[in-house]
């Protein structure tokens, strides 16, 4: 089983606009959609529809919207009683498949609810094969969370991935080699947080076709404790430190509609192929598989139970 953290769960509003975003004019929505969000709900469902059983556990008030929209999907879930409603993510999508995206804060989370998602992550973790931790802390949840938990939960034997941003993967990076995960999944900007290094020069590099300072950023991490690394790098491809082996795979040529939920799928991706004791250049060809068909969907849309022979990522070792 894979087991989902999502601290701060979405219901991601995807508002289609007829033409490119007029910042500061009046923009006209074309079409809106509701759909369950937060990266560890994606992870889940994309591991679920590839087969895998997985579990996603979120705080929610039990009968918020976004409880019934999640029990529709069919995922697993262990819902966490709180009282703030979900937030509203709103992505603004234009027909070019330029995503502007405007997330909430959510709602505060008291201790008790912190007490019981660890308790409830640390009994899921005996019977699992990873525990994935994901997306943003809300107000009230101390930064270092993830590493902590990530401490916690070694003793349990599931394999711990981590996939945050800014200060609670700041924290994350500060606690290393202790609080190593055995996963990483940061994007240029988070390798770059992670790394300690510029990570907008690590993303116009690869943008150019020079993956070597990702590469290198990556392979530093590892020296730092953490088991593996998968870098997305959205059009510029993905690269994969894992297993001593550092792969890189082009990103393969789809229309982009929408990027959300696209990172959360190359994870899942690169899950269902491990589950499937396949090897790191087949786990970056499923992750690179599913991210860009997650792209290629509009809104939040998630590859759900891809035919692994349409993969078209061409890989290339760089070790
Ligand atoms: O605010 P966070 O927690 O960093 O990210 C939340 C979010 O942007 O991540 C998912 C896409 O990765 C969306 O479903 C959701 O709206």
């Amino acid at each position: 089983m894979i087991v989902t953290l999502t601290m701060n769960p979405s219901v991601d509003r995807t508002a289609q606009l007829p033409a490119p975003l007029a910042v500061g004019g009046v923009n006209r929505i074309a079409a809106v959609d509701d759909s369950p969000g937060g990266k560890g709900v994606n992870v889940a469902r994309v591991v679920a529809a590839g087969g895998v059983e997985a579990r996603a556990v979120f705080p929610a008030p039990p009968e918020d919207p976004f409880v019934t929209m999640c029990a529709a999907t069919g995922v697993a879930t262990s819902v966490m009683p709180t009282t703030g409603a979900v937030r509203i993510n709103l992505t603004l999508a234009d027909p070019e498949g330029t995503t502007t995206k405007i997330n909430s804060p959510g709602p505060e989370l008291d201790a008790a609810t912190l007490d019981r998602v660890r308790s409830t992550i640390a009994d899921l973790a005996r019977d699992a094969q990873w525990v994935v931790l994901c997306g943003s802390l809300p107000r009230g949840v101390e930064d270092d969370f993830y590493a902590d938990l990530v401490t916690a939960l070694r003793p349990a034997g599931a394999r711990l991935a981590v996939d945050t941003s800014d200060a609670p993967l700041a924290a994350l990076a500060a606690r290393l080699p202790d609080a190593a995960p055995d996963l990483v999944k940061p994007n240029g900007e988070e390798l770059g947080q992670l790394a300690g290094v510029d990570g907008a020069e690590l993303e116009r590099r690869a943008a150019d076709g020079d993956t070597g300072p990702v590469a290198a950023a990556a392979r530093a991490l590892r020296e730092r404790g953490v088991g593996a690394v998968l870098v997305t790098l959205g059009g510029a491809g993905a690269v994969l430190v894992d297993d001593d082996e550092t792969w890189f795979a082009n990103a393969p040529a789809v229309q982009v509609r929408s990027t959300v939920g696209a990172g959360d799928s190359a994870l899942a991706g690169y899950l269902l192929a491990g589950a499937r004791g396949l090897p790191p250049r087949d786990r970056l060809a499923w992750a690179v598989g599913h991210g860009s068909v997650a792209a290629s969907l509009p809104g939040t849309g998630l590859p759900l139970g891809l035919d692994p022979a349409t993969f078209r990522a061409t890989l290339r070792r760089l070790d």
